[in-house]
């Protein structure tokens, strides 16, 4: 049975990056795919803008929708602060699966806690089943129709706090335009957009910060 691409991108990434670097593996997986095969990380344009975020965050427990091959979780998590914690959602299993292994061999495993299942299933299992209280950071990069949702349910749930950051990909391309709606008409999120382009391509895209107010 011939292998999936997100399968090669791992075996790329265990042959070629530095087992425990979180930096090499980030590295590697964009070396592949610019160079062989266009994948749906947030790339490393983009991924300045989230490391940038997270650092200005610094949060102590952060929420990532969308794991794919674990590319966001390896680099959202190098930068926690000691103590801190991701939870990352991915609905894929075959995508879980490489995510796990990507998490595992950067070596960020204690920091990062991968939930397989739908985003709208276990955010109102954050609380009692996770321990969350509230979250200080939430980056979306997954269904792009489950932004709105899923932002609401966020509220909902009570999972945020006044000062809790989102950061959503893809709000160009693909685009989201229902959730830039939502966000930038709610009194309820103060809202910035950073313009950048469609990882590994030359098209425009950009990620959306919002700041929920309480
Ligand atoms: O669509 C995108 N990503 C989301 C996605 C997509 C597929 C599968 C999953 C399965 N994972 C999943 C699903 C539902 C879930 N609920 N809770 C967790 C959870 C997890 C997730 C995307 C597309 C492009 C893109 C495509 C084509 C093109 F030409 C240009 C650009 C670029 C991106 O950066 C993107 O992020
Ligand atoms: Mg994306």
């Amino acid at each position: 049975m011939n292998q999936s691409k997100e399968q090669r991108i791992l075996n790329f990434v265990l042959q070629n990056a530095v087992r425990g670097d979180p930096r090499s593996v980030v590295d590697t997986i964009d070396k592949y795919c610019s160079q062989k095969e266009w994948a749906m990380n947030v790339g490393n344009e983009k991924g300045l803008i989230l490391d940038k975020t997270v650092e200005e965050v610094n949060p102590s427990v952060a929420l990532e929708l969308g794991s794919y091959c674990g590319y966001s979780a390896v680099r959202i998590a190098r930068l926690l602060k000691a103590g801190a914690r991701l939870l990352t959602v991915e609905f894929n299993p075959e995508f879980a699966a490489i995510a796990r292994q990507m998490i595992e061999f950067a070596g960020v495993q204690d920091k990062v806690k991968l939930l397989e299942g739908p985003s709208q299933e276990i955010i109102p299992q954050l609380k009692k089943k996770y321990e969350v209280d509230t979250l200080d950071f939430v980056f979306l990069d997954h269904w792009k129709d489950r932004y709105t949702p899923d932002t609401i349910l966020l509220q909902e749930c009570n999972l945020l706090r006044k000062g809790s950051v989102l950061l959503a990909d893809n709000v160009i391309f693909p685009g989201a335009p229902d959730f830039l709606t939502y966000v930038r008409e709610s009194p309820h999120f103060q809202c910035t957009n950073y313009p950048s382009h469609l990882e590994y391509m030359q098209v425009e895209d950009a990620m959306e910060k919002a700041v929920f107010l309480g």
